[in-house]
């Protein structure tokens, strides 16, 4: 089967050492690994905002170098991890740029997820920080909901649950994972192991820009893997289909 997008021998300077990864249609890929390890440049290649120095990516069988920025702009979506600047505009005002229809209508599932209605016509600019990260979620589902409908859609998320509470972490995995299970492929990145191994189909463990390991998360987040890549003690148990990881502080003081 073709990869919806794949990633053969990616080299950044200094970021990224011959990354090689792909994704198949409806895959849900959780992207894991330490402060500067390379997530936000490789999901940043993925979405066609930087060059590699060396490599190839392809989405849908085509170099991503031939589709043009309009094909892109509506078939993938990028919600980056430093959100843009914004103007005094109201969350309406601002969503109404990304909305097909001529008057905002925010989707069942993603005003289920997001919980956005109470602050619509709020400044974008006097929302907490959780509450402006679930507002840029918005945004950049809307930018190419027609095609998540059609289970075409490809959405990367650096870090979306940055900043949210624990309900609307939850709400967002859930969120990302049944677009998946409609045929979307989403990669998104995280620093939260324990939801994100129980939340994805695929997990890319990555370290000084290099894949350590990819595939299943069972396969992917074992104790070995986990402790070489983030210098900590942890515990992984099965329990039925739930992995449980536990952590210990890497340090002691005193
Ligand atoms: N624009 C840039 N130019 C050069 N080097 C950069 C640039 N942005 C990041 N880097 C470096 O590239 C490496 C990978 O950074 P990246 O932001 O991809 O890491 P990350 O895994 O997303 O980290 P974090 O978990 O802190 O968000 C780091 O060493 C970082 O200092």
């Amino acid at each position: 089967m073709n990869a919806v997008i794949q990633v053969s021998d990616l080299e950044i300077e200094k970021r990224l050492n011959g990354v090689s990864v792909n994704a198949q249609k409806g895959d849900c890929i959780h992207v894991i690994g330490p402060n500067g390890a390379g997530k936000s440049t490789l999901m940043t290649a993925i979405a066609g905002l930087v060059s590699p120095d060396n490599g190839r990516i392809t989405f849908k069988g085509k170099p991503l170098e031939y589709w043009s920025l309009a094909e892109l702009a509506s078939m993938r979506t990028v919600l980056a991890q430093q959100l843009e600047l914004s103007f005094a505009l109201s969350v309406s005002e601002y969503l109404s740029f990304y909305s097909i229809s001529e008057s905002l209508i925010i989707p069942s599932m993603l005003e289920t997820a997001l919980e956005i209605a109470t602050f619509l016509n709020k400044p974008i600019t006097q929302l907490s920080g959780g509450e402006r990260q679930r507002v840029e979620i918005c945004r950049a589902l809307l930018q190419i909901w027609p095609q998540l409908l059609k289970g075409e859609g490809i959405a990367i998320l650096d870090e979306p649950l940055q900043g949210l509470d624990i309900r609307h972490q939850y709400a967002v995995a859930t969120l990302v994972q049944t677009l998946c299970s409609k045929g979307n492929t989403v990669i998104m990145s995280s620093h939260d192991i324990g939801l994100s191994v129980n939340y994805c189909s695929q997990l890319w463990l990555i370290q000084q820009g290099n894949i350590v390991a990819s595939g299943s998360p069972s396969k992917v987040a074992t104790q070995f893997n986990l402790e070489k890549v983030f210098e900590c003690h942890f515990s992984v148990n099965q329990k039925n289909n739930f992995l449980e990881i536990q952590v210990c502080a890497p340090i002691t003081l005193e």
